[in-house]
């Protein structure tokens, strides 16, 4: 196929967020003539980001798209600090760590001004890439890729006409505004019923951290769930999520302090009893919202990607990841059809819409089936059990959130997966029901519930045996299927 120049193609990108900018490295990289508007300032120069997360995990999807622009070793080499694990907060205040990966992968968590600013900067290298800030998207016409910008700071309007335009600027997208004008445009959005709150547990007088550092934190409550992630200076971003209603009955100081004397007694010590009253108070629960939308592209000139695409509720930690691996996914195309975007636009939605949806409806599948686990055991419980069959079946048996977090099997594979596992996951506990007596008893009067004990090891083994054809033809089979 004969290569399309792109020295003489524009591109616009609206929105120098964490996908934008890197998809404007990509670009760039590539040749374009890029424009990246941002409706804010240089985030370099302000003192504080006003932002919906100080920190975020990052995973292998997140690290290939940061890898191609050279990238990855500074963000995750240098800055990154590995979770090799869960660290579940059980209510008495004990704690219990699960191995994320036998092969001792991790996920890093990551400041998300750190990584901004690094694309930006990486942004800034390439002569045929200019960055606008204070530049808010004000209007667009898909057709022909022009695009309107009111300049915050002169008050001037600046019109920019691209070859094409793509709207990086969140989960509130303009540019998917504009798309919804479009026949036969597919959209739906949820809101969840929860809300989130972000709250920090300082680090000590002498700058160290508070908690074992390598660990994802986690108090599965339920309906009231709440994680911590490592920052640079040893301290912690503490993510709150529960029901709005509850947030809103939190109104004494006396309330917040019993609601966590119940839910999280070793955090009130962590946080601070005078900082925890003090940010609750002072914050307030923001919303939560998951966006699926279809086709991604309109013609040879407009596209979206990021959350503007595919905004999900956190409960997978897959946001980014799946954005900067769009932008992996796209490069890909641009390459394989020799930068011919007639072709490449509607690739690209054929090929990754069914992924970007997977995932939007694996978080919120998650987001209910955490909620389900009420407590530490249960979670231990699935997550031993998770271990258990993979250890039983390597070959056929890995667990969702090893493939969504550890690999870059597409998402509509690992959620095509999920439907088969948790069939075989009935069969085995309704088998485990059997016995389910006497392995309830194991389980409620020791801690195997943590440890597994073998005696149930070996029941629940037996039964895997027994069904071990059963369960080994149906994977054979749903393997061949994916
Ligand atoms: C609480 C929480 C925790 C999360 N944790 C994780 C995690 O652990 N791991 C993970 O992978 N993901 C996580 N995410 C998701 C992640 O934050 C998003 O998926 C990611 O930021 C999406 O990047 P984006 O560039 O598409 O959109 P955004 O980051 O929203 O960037 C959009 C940009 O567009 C700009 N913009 C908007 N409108 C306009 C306009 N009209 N004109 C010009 N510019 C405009 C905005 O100013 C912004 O800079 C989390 C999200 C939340 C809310
Ligand atoms: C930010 C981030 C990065 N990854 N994860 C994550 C998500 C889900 C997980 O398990 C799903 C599961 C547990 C138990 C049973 C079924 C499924 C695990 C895990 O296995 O450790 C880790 C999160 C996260 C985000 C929000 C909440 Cl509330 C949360 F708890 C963790």
């Amino acid at each position: 196929m004969a290569k399309h120049e792109t020295k003489d193609k524009k591109v616009t990108v609206v929105g120098a967020g964490l996908v934008g900018t890197l998809e404007a490295c990509f670009l760039a990289k590539r040749g374009y003539q890029v424009h990246l508007y941002e409706y804010r300032p240089d985030i370099r120069t302000l003192e504080h980001v006003p932002g919906r997360s100080i920190n975020l995990a990052m995973s292998v999807r997140g690290r290939t798209g940061l890898k191609a622009v050279g990238l990855e070793d500074h963000v995750i080499k240098n800055h990154g600090i590995p979770m090799h694990s869960r660290m579940i907060h059980n209510t008495d205040g004990t704690t219990r760590a699960i191995p994320y990966n036998k092969d001792g992968q991790c996920i890093y968590s990551v400041g998300r001004r750190f990584v901004n600013e690094v694309l930006l900067n990486r942004a800034e290298e390439f002569p045929n890439l200019t960055i606008h800030f204070s530049h808010k998207l004000t209007s667009c016409r898909l057709q022909d890729g022009q695009a309107s910008f009111l300049n915050t700071e002169t008050g001037e309007e600046v019109n920019r006409k691209a070859d094409v335009l793509i709207g990086c600027d969140g989960a509130y997208s303009n540019v998917r505004r504009a798309m919804m004008r479009q026949p036969f445009f597919n959209y739906n959005q949820t809101y969840i019923p929860h809300g989130y709150m972000e709250l920090c547990i300082p680090a000590t007088p002498e700058g160290e951290f508070v908690m074992p550092a390598n660990y994802l934190h986690i108090w599965p409550r339920g309906q009231f769930m709440m994680i911590a992630l490592p920052n640079q200076d040893c301290s912690w971003t503490v993510t709150l999520f529960m029901p709005f209603p509850i947030f809103e009955s939190l109104t004494t100081q006396d309330q917040l302090l019993s609601f966590f004397q119940t839910n999280y007694p070793d955090a009130i010590s962590l946080i601070g009893r005078d900082r925890l009253v003090k940010d609750f108070f002072a914050n307030r629960a923001l919303p939560m919202i998951s966006v699926k939308c279809s086709p991604y592209h309109v013609g040879s000139t407009a596209l979206l990607m990021g959350d503007a695409a595919h905004a999900m509720v956190p409960f997978y930690g897959q946001g980014m990841n799946c954005g900067m691996e769009d932008c992996v996914v796209l490069d890909e195309l641009l390459e394989e059809y020799s930068d011919d975007l007639a072709t490449v636009l509607p690739a690209y939605s054929a090929k990754r819409s069914p992924d970007a949806q997977a995932i939007v409806d694996l978080a919120l599948y998650n987001y209910i089936e955490m909620r389900d686990l009420v407590n530490s055991r249960k979670f231990l419980f699935r997550k031993k059990l998770d271990d258990l069959l993979s250890s039983l079946m390597p070959k056929y048996w890995l667990p969702l959130y090893t493939m969504v977090t550890f690999t870059r099997h597409p998402y509509h594979v690992c959620i095509g997966r999920k439907s088969w596992q948790d069939k075989v996951l009935k069969r085995v506990l309704s088998m485990a029901g059997v016995l389910g007596v006497g392995a309830g008893v194991v389980l409620t009067k020791t801690d195997a519930l943590h440890g597994l004990s073998s005696s149930f090891i070996t029941r629940l083994s037996t039964i895997l045996v027994k069904t071990w054809s059963t369960v080994t033809t149906a994977a054979a089979t749903a393997s061949l299927k994916n």
